[in-house]
């Protein structure tokens, strides 16, 4: 079995589950955490079993507990301090077969043990960018850990499960290589930029984005363009590509005053957002273009992110909510490229994409 999660496992994951008998832990029970609860209440969860949760303040590792449909709202309020060794003994007391821990955090410091987790027998699945998508020692770390035999599901952590990262390993098994990659990684971007047209405030776009459940718990992180340089990064380097951090030139579109305030702070001051953008935005109208946040990867591994200004014929220029657009062009793909496009941000899509690479795992 590959150490990557492909798709196609996912098809007899139920019965074999049931089989060997699979245990979770869940880190984060905030948007995409709560929705995976949601899920694990479902048929197609039925064989998995939950042993134990946790949020940044309090976890739960009692059956009852965890059997509570309303374990999310409780764990504000109610559970034990924080330990994750307790989590992890309650993996290995479980009797399970498989023992997974999933990743539903947007923590580095967590992040930075998905490999010692999977040289420790665990399997990790994970929504979090920030190892694979951070700097090139946890990459190769994390690549060290799956040489071992550590199984990895990391579909949530570009394009929200879009199939990106399996079609790409898939048309590398085959021989393919990426030459280049453009397109839209961010749902949140995508949708703020899909809608804005300059009528309304884009502080107001980006607070219903972000109640949608679209963007980081920092909106700073997709406005800064650093998730979508994550996910560039995660697709180079699962192609190849042994890309630094540093080699991907980032636009931010955060203004220098609210870089290094605290959340609260930048969230009261959203509209300081507005007119800069309005302003770009006026610039692109009048000469019949749009403005899009696009990620490119060129051939000698140049690799950019930020906002441009694409004409209305631009395949960019026709996407709708959270598209996200992933453009490959391959050995075997390069005339026209291999087009991967829908959702690309959202809670039920996101928890679909964790527990399809759970249900891979059995
Ligand atoms: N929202 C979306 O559409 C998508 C999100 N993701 C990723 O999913 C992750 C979670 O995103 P959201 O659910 O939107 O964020 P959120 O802010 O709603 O939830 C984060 C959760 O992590 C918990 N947490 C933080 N540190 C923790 C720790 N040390 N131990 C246990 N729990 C901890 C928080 O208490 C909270 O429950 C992020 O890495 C994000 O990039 C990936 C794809 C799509
Ligand atoms: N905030 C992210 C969520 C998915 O990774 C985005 O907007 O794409």
């Amino acid at each position: 079995m590959s150490a990557v999660l492909a798709e196609a496992d996912v098809q007899t994951a139920g019965a074999n589950a049931a089989a060997s008998g699979t245990a979770i832990v869940l880190f984060g029970t905030g948007v995409v955490g709560g929705a995976l609860l949601k899920l694990l209440n479902t048929p197609a969860a039925a064989s998995l079993r939950l042993v134990g949760a946790a949020n940044s303040r309090r976890q739960q590792t009692s059956a009852e507990q965890l059997a509570d449909r309303a374990l999310r709202e409780k764990l504000k309020s109610h559970g034990d301090p924080r330990d994750d060794a307790t989590l992890l003994r309650a993996l290995d007391t479980s009797g399970a077969a498989v023992k997974v821990i999933i990743d539903a955090t947007a923590n580095a410091n967590l992040a930075a043990r998905h490999a010692d987790w999977l040289a420790r027998g665990y399997h990790v699945v994970t929504a979090n960018k920030a190892l694979a998508g951070g700097e090139l020692p946890g990459w190769r770390a994390l690549q060290a850990a799956v040489a071992q035999g550590g199984r990895y599901g990391d579909a949530a952590t570009v394009g929200a499960g879009l199939p990106v990262l399996s079609t790409l390993r898939r048309l590398r098994a085959c021989g393919d290589a990426l030459l280049t990659l453009e397109g839209v990684f961010s749902g949140s971007l995508s949708y703020l930029f899909n809608q804005y047209d300059g009528s309304q405030p884009f502080s107001g776009l980006l607070r219903e984005a972000r109640k949608l459940g679209y963007t980081e718990p920092d909106p700073r992180s997709d406005l800064s363009g650093e998730d979508v340089a994550r996910k560039l990064l995660i697709i180079a380097r699962n192609a190849g590509f042994a890309l630094g951090t540093d080699e991907v030139e980032v636009e931010s579109l955060v203004p220098e005053a609210l870089r290094s305030v605290d959340t609260d702070s930048f969230l009261a001051r959203l509209e300081e957002l507005d007119e800069p953008l309005a302003r770009r935005h006026a610039e692109a109208k009048a000469r019949g273009g749009v403005l899009r946040f696009l990620a490119r990867l060129n051939q000698r591994g140049k690799a950019r992110v930020g906002l441009v200004e694409v004409p209305a014929t631009h395949p960019a220029a026709r996407l709708y909510g959270t598209d996200n657009q992933f453009a490959l062009t391959t050995t075997r793909y390069h005339s026209q490229p291999l087009v991967i496009q829908g959702p690309g941000a959202g809670p039920e899509v996101t928890a679909q994409a964790l527990l399809g690479d759970v249900l891979a795992l059995t």
